[in-house]
């Protein structure tokens, strides 16, 4: 898995690609949002095996977001380097915002303790992915805080 993310972005014809990698909790709807984003549709899901990687294309920029399930993400966590994160920006979904009880983005901006990230980007969106709401919102962010960064 190492090679996968040592380069962040890169620019293509043009194009600015990136890389995502997707990190929460079982159950969390990630791979929900991964669909959402790609074909715009709520897909059922089974809990993720592995991982996934799919591709979006938003804003001019590539995402290539990779989707990993407890596995792959364990697998990671004993692989990856320091480095291949450098300046990663933080896009933080708070999801299911349908449901009654769902933490508000204050509320899990304090219990992530986000407020103490000083030396990244970071942001954080309410979402419902089973309504197709804040993702896009999100990912505006991102590209803005991608195409901040290079230029
Ligand atoms: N109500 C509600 N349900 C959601 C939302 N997003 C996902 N779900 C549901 O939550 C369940 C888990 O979604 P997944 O996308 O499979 O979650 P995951 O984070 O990929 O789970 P793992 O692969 O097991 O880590 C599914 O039944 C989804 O339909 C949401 O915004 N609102
Ligand atoms: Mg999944």
């Amino acid at each position: 898995m190492g090679i996968v993310f040592t380069r962040l972005f890169s620019s293509v014809f043009g194009n600015r690609e990136a890389r995502i990698l997707v990190l929460g909790l079982d159950n969390a709807g990630k791979t929900t949002i991964l669909y959402r984003l790609q074909m715009g549709e709520v897909v059922s899901t089974i809990p993720t095996i592995g991982f996934n990687v799919e591709t979006v294309q938003y804003n001019n920029i590539k995402f290539q977001v990779w989707d990993l399930g407890a596995f792959a993400y364990w697998l990671l966590a004993f692989n990856w380097q320091e480095d291949e994160l450098k300046g990663a920006v933080v896009l933080v979904y708070a999801n299911k915002q349908d449901l009654p009880g769902a933490l508000d983005d204050a509320a899990i901006t304090e219990s992530l303790e986000l407020h103490k990230i000083k030396s990244r980007q970071w942001a954080i969106f309410k979402t419902s992915a089973i309504k197709g709401e804040g993702l896009f919102e999100g990912l505006d962010w991102l590209s803005n805080a991608l195409k901040s960064k290079s230029s």
